[in-house]
């Protein structure tokens, strides 16, 4: 008999965690994981940081190189058959048949699943579109449905059955706006539900408006990991100042200490000076004194962003 997994233990723990691939590329770098119960964790980078090489080696699809992972307590992949079973899982879109409905697209899949019981199945499939808003399209063929559909049908895939876990790999990727805002509603409602949900996404925005926590990747390696509000204050904030004088502002700026400037019409920003006995005051003295006519002057709070861009010294969207 298995001891059941101690509560608080996390729904997903990576330890050390590394892949090099054959070509000798190292995709994923001494990774430590730790996912809370509940949460719902944004596991973020940009292209090719490593995010799906790491999710493929958490669900067993892909042997680690070295160091191991943990889903729900149990060891993976060694204890894969027991834990599966309570993980939902959507990487790279589902197979889905385009000349099937909806409805039997899902039929299909609970009938290959050998622990469903088919006198329940209706019952199952019923629930498992309702879930995802496509109750009303059920009976349309899947070739039919866009993309944010046929997305929403994966979960369905992954619905059948009730999961503690789901762990989704891009779920906006290519959705137009409309579809990437229900597919962040259905993810906020499941895991009002309970479930934890794991989400891989290269859009920093995503992760800081559907989750709790995150961690951060960025060529193999994890740069930081907690929950968002925490690395977000973090990050110290930018200095913001609204004037018509923009130019004139940023050379005041510049000479008292003020780093990486950027300007956009009639907003300037800048790094605070971090030497101890700055006072913010003194430069927005610094810039009437010199003439320039100031509308608004103030800093404004750590964005994950920031966090990002202070972990990376890079911009978010350059190419891992
Ligand atoms: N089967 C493979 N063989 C060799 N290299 C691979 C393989 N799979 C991935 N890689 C490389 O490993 C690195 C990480 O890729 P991975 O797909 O895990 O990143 P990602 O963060 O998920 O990016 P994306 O969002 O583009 O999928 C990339 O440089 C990729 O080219």
């Amino acid at each position: 008999m298995d001891a059941p997994p101690t509560a608080g233990e996390p729904a997903v723990e990576a330890r050390g965690l590394s892949k090099r691939f054959r070509g000798g590329q190292l995709a994923v770098d001494g990774l430590d994981l730790r996912v809370p119960r509940g949460s719902v964790f944004g596991f973020l980078g940009p292209n090719g940081s490593g995010k799906t090489t790491t999710i493929r080696m958490l669900l067993g699809l892909v042997t680690p190189t070295d160091g191991s992972a943990a889903l729900l307590g149990r060891p993976m992949p060694a204890d894969a058959r027991r834990v599966l079973p309570k993980v939902g899982a959507l990487i790279e879109g589902p197979a889905l048949y385009g000349f099937l409905s909806g409805r039997d697209n899902l039929a299909r899949f609970d009938a290959a699943d050998p622990t469903a019981d088919p006198a329940t199945r209706r019952a199952r499939i019923d629930a498992a579109l309702d879930r995802v808003g496509l109750g009303a399209a059920a009976r349309k063929h899947a070739r039919t449905y866009s993309l944010g559909m046929k997305q929403r049908l994966g979960l369905a895939v992954a619905l059948l059955q009730p999961r503690e876990l789901l762990i989704l790999d891009e779920p906006t990727n290519g959705l137009d706006p409309q579809g990437m805002r229900e597919m962040r509603t259905l993810v906020r409602e499941l895991a009002g539900d309970g479930t934890t949900v794991f989400l891989s996404s290269h859009l920093l925005d995503e992760v800081e408006q559907v989750c709790t926590h995150t961690a951060v990747m960025a060529r193999g390696r994890l740069l930081a990991q907690g929950p968002v509000a925490e690395l977000a204050a973090g990050a110290r904030g930018r200095l913001v100042v609204t004037t018509p004088d923009a130019g004139d502002a940023a050379s005041v700026l510049k000479e008292h200490g003020v780093t990486a400037l950027s300007t956009e019409g009639d907003r300037v920003t800048g790094d605070p000076p971090t030497e101890p006995g700055t006072d913010l005051a003194d430069l927005n003295a610094a810039l009437v004194h010199a003439g320039v006519r100031v509308r608004s002057f103030g800093v404004e709070n750590g964005s994950l962003e920031d966090a990002f861009v202070a972990l990376t010294g890079e911009g978010f969207d350059v190419a891992g």
